[in-house]
C-alpha cells in the first residue's frame, strides 16, 4: 500500500517541472542549488528546501556531491507530472474524446465473484441504476491505448466504495460511463470499472454492463472492441 502524503504545494510541482526540462526525467542531471534558483527566480535556500522536500516525498532520487547534485525524477514523480498534464490536457482539450482500443480476452475468473459480492452489488444498483452481469468483460489494450487510458485519471469516476466482511476487506473500484463499439454494434449502457486492488496490468481494462456482453454483441476472444468513455 503506497503511503499517504501531503500534496506537493504549487512551487513544489513547478520545482519539478523545471527539474523535467532540464532534463532529470530521463536519468541524472547534475545541478546546483544556485542554478535552479536563478530558474526558478527564487533564493538559493527556497530552492534547497524545495529539493529536500521533493527527495522526502520520494519525487527525486538526490546524490549531493561538493559541487552540486545529481537529481533523477522518480517514478512517483513523473507520474505526479503526469498528473498535472492531464489536468491542462482537461483544460484545453475538452471536447477531445477518450476512446480506447483492444480485443476482448479471458481472465482468471474472478470478476464473476466479486460483481456479485452483496457489498458492491448494493452499490452498483444505487449508483450505476443496474445490476451488472455477474463479470466483467476483459479487454487486452493496444500500446497506444495503454498511454491513453492515463487520461481516465482527469475524470471523475463514480466510486464504488471498498468495504469489510466479517474476515477481510474489500477495496474500492472506479466505474466510468463508456460506449462500447463492435463493427457496427454499438452498446451504450457499460462502464469501464477500475478496481484499486486488481491482479492485471495497466494493458488490462474491465467492463461491466446489465447484460453478458459476449452475447450481446456478440464478441469472443480476439474481437476487436472500442471503448468510448463518456463524460458524466
Ligand atoms: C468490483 C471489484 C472489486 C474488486 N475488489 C478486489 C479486492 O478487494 N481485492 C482483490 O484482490 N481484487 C479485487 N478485485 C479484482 C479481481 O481480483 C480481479 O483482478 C479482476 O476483477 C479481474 O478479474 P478477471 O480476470 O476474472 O476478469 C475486484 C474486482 C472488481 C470488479
Ligand atoms: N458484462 C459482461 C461481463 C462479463 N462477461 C463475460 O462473462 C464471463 C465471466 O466474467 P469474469 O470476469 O468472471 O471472467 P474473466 O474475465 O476472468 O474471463 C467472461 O467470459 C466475461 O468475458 C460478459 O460477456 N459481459
Ligand atoms: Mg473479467
Amino acid at each position: 500500500m503506497a503511503e499517504t502524503r501531503r500534496a506537493l504545494d504549487s512551487a513544489e510541482v513547478l520545482t519539478l517541472k523545471h527539474l523535467a526540462l532540464v532534463g532529470a526525467l530521463d536519468g541524472e542531471r547534475k545541478l546546483s542549488c544556485a542554478s535552479l534558483a536563478d530558474r526558478l527566480d527564487a533564493s538559493t535556500q527556497t530552492a534547497s528546501r524545495r529539493l529536500q522536500r521533493l527527495e522526502e516525498e520520494g519525487f527525486i532520487d538526490r546524490d549531493v556531491v561538493s559541487d552540486g547534485q545529481w537529481i533523477t525524477i522518480t517514478d512517483d514523480g513523473r507520474r505526479r507530472l503526469r498528473t498535472e498534464y492531464e489536468t491542462y490536457r482537461r483544460i484545453f482539450e475538452v471536447d477531445e474524446e477518450l476512446t480506447l482500443a483492444g480485443t476482448v480476452t479471458s481472465g482468471m475468473g474472478e470478476g464473476r465473484h466479486y460483481i456479485t459480492l452483496s457489498g458492491y452489488m448494493r452499490q452498483f444498483r444505487e449508483k450505476l441504476g443496474y445490476e451488472p452481469f455477474p463479470g466483467t468483460l476483459n479487454v487486452d489494450l493496444t500500446e497506444e491505448s495503454i498511454r491513453t487510458r492515463t487520461r481516465l485519471d482527469a475524470l471523475d469516476p463514480i466510486v464504488i466504495d471498498g468495504w469489510e466482511s466479517d474476515d477481510r476487506t474489500y477495496g474500492p473500484a472506479y466505474c466510468y460511463p463508456a460506449t462500447l463499439t463492435v463493427g457496427d454494434e454499438q452498446y451504450a449502457e457499460t462502464h469501464v470499472i477500475t478496481p484499486e486492488r486488481t491482479h492485471h496490468g495497466d494493458d488490462h481494462l474491465e467492463l461491466i454492463a446489465p447484460e453478458k456482453l459476449r452475447d450481446t454483441l456478440p464478441a469472443e476472444d480476439g474481437t476487436e472492441v472500442s471503448i468510448r468513455v463518456t463524460e458524466q
